[in-house]
C-alpha cells in the first residue's frame, strides 16, 4: 500500500557500502507496509529487506533491533539485523532511521490450521526463553499506562454503551494488575503483535516471527493471549476454535510449561489483549495520523472479542488430554 521514502537502486548502491553485504544488485519496494518504507533488497551475498522507519527514532530503535538480533543468535526464528563496519544496527539514510535485516523465505498463513498454530506456540515459548537474559528493558507502550491516556481521547466519540464496555474493562484489568496474582506473572521480552501477518510460513514450516516494533516488556502469559485471540478464533464471530486454541497452547506448554498464576491470569488476559487492540483501532479510527493508516482496521472486531471473552467460558490453559 505505502512506500513513503523512495530509494532508487543508485541511493542503495553507496549506503550500503558501509555494510559487509557486497554490491547492491536489486531494489524493489514492498506494497503492504503500513507504518515504514520496506524494501525487498538484493545483494551480492543474498536477500534482504530495507526498512526506513517512518515514525520510530533513532533513540527508541535499538531496543526492538538488539532483541531480534540477540533472539536470532539464539535460534529463534526472526529476522537477523546486519550490523555496519561500525557495528551499528541502525543508520541514517535520506535523513531517517534505516536498517537491513534478513529475509525471511514463505507468506503469511492467512487461513492457520491447528498445525500452523501448533508451530507459532512452540516458536513463541521459545522466544520467551531466550529473551530471559536481553539486557535492555522497556515497558511494553501499549499496556495500562497507554490505556489509561488513549481511553479519555477516544470516548467522546462514543455511545454511552461502548464508553461504559471501554470504561468498566479498563477498571477492571486496573483491579487485576494489583493482585499478588498478576505480579508473580513470569515476564520479559514480548512481541505484543504477533497476528498472522507478522509470521511467515513456508507451506507447514514457521520461517519467522517479524514486525517487532510494539515489543516490550510484558507478562508472558499477555503475548500468548494476543497471539490466541488472532491466530485461533474465527474472524467472522471472533469465537475461539478450541482446535487450534489446544494446538498453540499444548505446544507452547511443552516448551514452557505454564504456570498456576498464568492458569488463573488466562482469562483476564484474553479480555486485556482484546482491549489493547479494540483501544488501539478506536485510537486510529477516530485520531487518524495524517496519510500512513490509509484504511484504519475495524474496531467492532475487537469489540466483538472483548464481549466473548468477558461473557463466555475460555478453554483451560493447560488440559490433561
Ligand atoms: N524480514 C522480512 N522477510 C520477508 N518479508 C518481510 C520481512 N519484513 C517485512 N516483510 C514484508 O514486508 C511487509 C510489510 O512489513 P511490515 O513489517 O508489516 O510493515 P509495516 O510495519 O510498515 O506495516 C510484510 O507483510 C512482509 O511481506
Ligand atoms: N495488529 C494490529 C495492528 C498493527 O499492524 P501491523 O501490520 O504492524 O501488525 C491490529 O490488527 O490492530
Amino acid at each position: 500500500m505505502a512506500v513513503f521514502t523512495s530509494v532508487t537502486l543508485d541511493d542503495l548502491s553507496s549506503w550500503i557500502k558501509q555494510f559487509p553485504l557486497g554490491k547492491a544488485l536489486s531494489i524493489k519496494g514492498i506494497a503492504s507496509g503500513i507504518e515504514n518504507s520496506n524494501f525487498f533488497i538484493t545483494t551480492e551475498t543474498g536477500e534482504y529487506v530495507l526498512t526506513i522507519f517512518e515514525n520510530l527514532t533513532f533513540e527508541q530503535l535499538p531496543f526492538y533491533l538488539k532483541l531480534m538480533r540477540h533472539l536470532a543468535d539464539r535460534g529463534v526464528l526472526v529476522p537477523a539485523p546486519v550490523a555496519n563496519i561500525a557495528g551499528e544496527l541502525v543508520t541514517a539514510l535520506h535523513g531517517k532511521p534505516a536498517s537491513i535485516v534478513s529475509k525471511l523465505d514463505g507468506a503469511s498463513q492467512m487461513h492457520p490450521e491447528p498445525v500452523h498454530c501448533a508451530a507459532v506456540g512452540a516458536m513463541l515459548a521459545l522466544m520467551h526463553l531466550a529473551g530471559k537474559d536481553f539486557p535492555l528493558y522497556q515497558e511494553n507502550l501499549r499496556s495500562l499506562n497507554w490505556w489509561h491516556e488513549t481511553t479519555p481521547k477516544v470516548l467522546p466519540f462514543l455511545s454511552d454503551e461502548l464508553r461504559h464496555l471501554l470504561c468498566a474493562e479498563v477498571h477492571y484489568q486496573d483491579a487485576f494488575d494489583s493482585t499478588p496474582i498478576y505480579r508473580a506473572l513470569p515476564r520479559g521480552p514480548v512481541h505484543a503483535d504477533l497476528f498472522r501477518n507478522n509470521v511467515m510460513f513456508d507451506g507447514e514450516k514457521l520461517t519467522g516471527f517479524f514486525d517487532f516494533y510494539f515489543a516490550g516488556c510484558d507478562a508472558w502469559i499477555f503475548d500468548v493471549a494476543v497471539t490466541v485471540n488472532d491466530w485461533c478464533i474465527d474472524t467472522a464471530t471472533g469465537e475461539l476454535d478450541v482446535a487450534r486454541v489446544r494446538a498453540l497452547l499444548n505446544a507452547y506448554n511443552l516448551v514452557r510449561p505454564f504456570t498456576t498464576e498464568e492458569s488463573v491470569a488466562w482469562k483476564p488476559m484474553l479480555r486485556a489483549a482484546a482491549l489493547r487492540f479494540w483501544l488501539s483501532r478506536l485510537y486510529d479510527y477516530y485520531q487518524p495520523r495524517d496519510a500512513e493508516m490509509l484504511t484504519p482496521h475495524d474496531p467492532a472486531h475487537f469489540e466483538r472479542i472483548l464481549r466473548l471473552r468477558e461473557s463466555l467460558p475460555v478453554p483451560p490453559l493447560t488440559s490433561d488430554l
